[in-house]
């Protein structure tokens, strides 16, 4: 997150750090998640583009800052991930950037690790009072990962205005925006598949899952979410299933 600030405990309860963990090489958060169900994370398909086997995968909840990962930290292991069907590799700009993952064993939810809600589709085109983005990402886009989890709060735009903004990628309708015309507030890389929360009559929805952007944080170039409204049905059906 670029421009963001401290959070704190508890705050984004349904927010999970995704490490990677390669043979031989020292575990690395890669991506961001939210908590839907006690057995069930919903990612960015684009976080497996690289490494897609889920024994690659550790699952960190409950947690503010990544210095509380050490070999005693809790964590879940991934038992199956699911990419969305429509869903390119390499190319989150085309859209569907969706995933589904099942943790080997379910999680017991405390004050720190709670789901979020899914919009309904009927709220596709709901007015929030406000949104925030959250994650462990680059906090400048030539950056690092941040220790603390940081959250910014930033206005959703419409798909006009970011498809003005992005005159030769085409911005779906599956797809949407939120960003300042000026920059300087931003999700960045490894905020990738965290949430784009938003907050109705005191009740948190995951409204978007931060996908891609030009840089970041850089004037008239804002975030691109994949708008989960329209892959809440897809969620509820697959995570049914099992
Ligand atoms: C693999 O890329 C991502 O996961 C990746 C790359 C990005 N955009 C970049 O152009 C970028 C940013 C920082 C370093 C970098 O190398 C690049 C290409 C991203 C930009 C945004 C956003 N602006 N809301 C959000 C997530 C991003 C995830």
């Amino acid at each position: 997150i670029v421009g963001g600030t401290d959070s704190s405990i508890g705050e984004w309860p349904w927010q999970v750090s995704l490490h990677i963990k390669r043979t031989g090489r020292v575990q690395k958060h890669a991506c961001g998640g939210s908590i839907i169900a006690n057995k069930w994370i919903v990612t960015a398909a684009h976080c497996f583009d690289v490494f897609s086997k889920p024994e690659n995968w550790l699952v960190y909840a409950g947690i503010l800052m990544q210095s509380e990962i050490n070999a005693f930290a809790p964590y879940h292991k991934v038992k199956k991930i699911i990419l969305h069907p429509s869903y390119t590799k390499h190319d989150a700009e085309m859209g569907y950037d969706v995933a589904l993952f099942e943790l080997e064993t379910p999680m017991n939810y405390t004050d720190r690790q709670l789901p979020i809600c899914l919009p309904a589709k009927a709220d596709a085109n709901k007015i929030y009072s406000s949104c925030w983005v959250t994650g462990w990402g680059y906090t400048e886009e030539s950056g690092y990962i941040s220790n603390i989890l940081q959250k910014a709060e930033i206005p959703r735009i419409s798909n006009k205005e970011c498809q003005s903004n992005y005159n030769e990628r085409r911005i779906s309708d599956l797809m949407t925006c939120a960003g300042y015309k000026a920059g300087g507030v931003d999700s960045c890389k490894g905020d990738s598949g965290g949430p784009f929360a938003c907050k109705s009559e005191d009740v948190w929805y995951l409204v978007g899952i931060t996908s891609w952007g030009e840089g970041c944080a850089r004037q008239e170039q804002p975030g691109v979410y994949t708008k989960v409204s329209e892959f809440t049905d897809w969620i509820l059906q697959t995570i049914q299933q099992c």
